[in-house]
């Protein structure tokens, strides 16, 4: 059973079909991608996967579960965990704190036994804490530890915002253009980080990603949109080789 199954999934924003009839399903472990020029709907799929806009048509599952319904906080209970393309973390407080942060969205206890700080609770923050130092490793990230995020370099945000998200230990992580902004030598971290993740906490990776250097070394499949509708679906290089494809980035260049 694939982890995440999407069917016939559409939005419309009065005349804007931003989404239109989109199917896909990432399997377990898996890391896809889905490219576009523009406008092409992406960040809307990705929108659509954690709620934040219900769809007009179609049914998302995840796990072998129907959370079409369901509400935004829900998905993270589930193990949906996203990052987003303008970064979305507190400024004001340390990385360490971020990365904290992410802890409410994944606990099991209930507001009493967070009060009489039962055994329970103490476990869970303990593992919780242990998670987060196994993202400071993973993602390099000690020497930031105690540093405001208002201070700290462009690249290194965009590596907290992943490190929030992979703390609170998600089944599926969402990363929105995890590229972006970045140089060729961050964007090559982000690849080593992407494959670890997948290997030492057996993860799988949907990401919206522009940069092809970045799709092609980490991604399994890629689905390809235009106008919010898939165009093809394969391997990286099966899916740049498609003459679809290769019309709808004609003057781009981002497919090349
Ligand atoms: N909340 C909204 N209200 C109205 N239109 C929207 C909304 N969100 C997205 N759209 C429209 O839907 C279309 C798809 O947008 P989306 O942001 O998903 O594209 P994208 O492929 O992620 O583009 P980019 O690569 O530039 O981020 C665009 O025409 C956009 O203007």
């Amino acid at each position: 059973m694939s982890l995440l199954q999407v069917e016939d999934l559409a939005i419309h924003f009065g005349g804007v079909k931003a989404v239109d009839g989109v199917s896909f399903s990432v399997e377990q472990g898996e890391v896809f991608a889905i490219i576009g020029p523009n406008g092409a709907g992406k960040s809307t799929i990705f929108n659509l996967i954690s709620r934040v806009y219900p769809p007009t048509r179609g049914t998302i599952r995840f796990d072998g579960r129907d959370i079409t319904g369901l509400k935004a906080h829900d998905i993270a209970g589930l193990g949906i965990a996203r990052t987003f393309q303008n970064i979305e973390l507190f400024d004001h407080s340390t990385v360490l704190d971020n990365l904290l942060m992410g802890r409410h969205t994944h606990r099991g206890t209930n507001f009493v036994q967070d009060i009489l700080f039962l055994p329970k609770v103490r476990q869970e923050e303990r593992e919780h804490r242990r998670r987060v130092e196994q993202v400071i490793e993973l993602l390099e990230l000690e020497a930031y530890r105690k540093k405001m995020i208002a201070g700290l370099p462009y690249g290194v945000r965009k590596v907290v915002e992943i490190g929030r998200a992979l703390a609170i230990g998600p089944k599926l992580i969402l990363l929105d253009e995890p590229a972006s902004g970045l140089s060729v030598e961050e964007t090559r971290d982000v690849a080593f980080w992407i494959e670890d993740m997948r290997r030492d906490m057996g993860l799988t990776v949907l990401m919206v990603e522009h940069d092809m250097s970045l799709v092609n070394q980490v991604s399994d499949r890629v689905l390809a949109m235009a106008n919010g509708q898939p165009l093809a679906l394969g391997s990286p290089a099966e899916v740049q080789a498609h003459p679809d494809v290769q019309a709808a980035y004609l003057g781009t260049g981002a497919a090349a």
